[in-house]
């Protein structure tokens, strides 16, 4: 695999901005302006704001992936999608645990805003696999479902592909058995990004941000090892470095 570049690198990271409240958010945010990387908004800022966090953010031209797991009948999951495809989000995600019919909804929801002319552009739709937080004992002794990780993993994922969803959210290890499964082209965005020597955390799957870009995945979700970092756009800089080392 060549070496990617720092910009390449850059467009694959998601920073988790996980904040409290706007001005929390865009003090990060502004650190890191003009790098190239993708803001993700998530419950705690999403739940504080609303949608103009959404549009501060497009507006300083960060690409955004709004994360709110959506899981829920298909109807409401259909309402939920047109929604925040209104708001011009880049990319967002379901919980594959809904099932196909779910997330085909979440398509449908898509289609719809597109097609009444609310939305410029169609965002990706992904779906959560197993939380990068659940452990192999987790899955198979609390949440009682048997077998490998990995395994329940590609299963959501083949599930989303048939859904018509263009990828899923699993921890980096998993990213070569789903791409054999769902094809190169199916997008994996993965959460779970540990630089060298920083804390897990309730983290359980994790990777560094080298071994991540070396097992193929399309994009690093990474939060507190930036945002909660005294210099966000220095430790930026070190992932950076981390991910274009050959
Ligand atoms: O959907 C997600 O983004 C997500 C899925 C998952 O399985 N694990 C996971 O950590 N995330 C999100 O990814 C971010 C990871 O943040 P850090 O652990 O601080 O790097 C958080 O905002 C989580 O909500």
């Amino acid at each position: 695999m060549a070496a990617l570049t720092r910009l390449e690198a850059a467009g694959k990271i998601m920073v988790a901005l996980d904040k409290p409240d706007a001005a929390a958010a865009l003090a990060v945010a502004d650190q890191l302006r003009g790098s190239g990387c993708w803001m993700k908004v998530g419950m705690e800022l999403f739940y504080a704001t609303g949608p103009s966090i959404v549009q501060e953010l497009k507006a300083r031209g960060f690409r955004i992936f709004l994360d709110l797991k959506m899981h829920d009948i298909p109807n409401t999951v259909r309402g939920g999608a047109r929604s925040i495809t209104r708001m011009g989000v880049d990319l967002f995600n379901v919980h594959g645990a809904g099932g196909i019919a779910m997330m085909k909804a979440a398509a449908e929801g898509v289609k719809d805003a597109v097609d009444a002319g609310e939305a410029k552009q169609a965002p990706i739709v992904i779906a959560v696999t197993q939380l990068t937080s659940t452990s192999q004992t987790v899955l198979n002794e609390e949440i009682g479902i048997a077998g490998l990780v990995e395994d329940a993993v590609v299963r959501y994922a083949k599930l989303a592909r048939e859904a018509g969803l263009q990828g899923v959210v699993a921890s980096p290890l998993e990213v070569a058995a789903i791409k054999a499964a769902c094809g190169t082209d199916f997008v994996t965005v993965t959460p779970g990004i540990r630089p060298r020597g920083a804390d897990a955390g309730d983290q359980s799957r994790i990777t560094t941000p080298h071994e991540a870009v070396m097992g193929g995945t399309d994009y690093l979700v990474i939060g507190r090892p930036i945002t909660a970092a005294l210099n966000p756009s220095e430790a930026l800089d070190n992932i950076l470095k981390e991910m274009t080392e050959q």
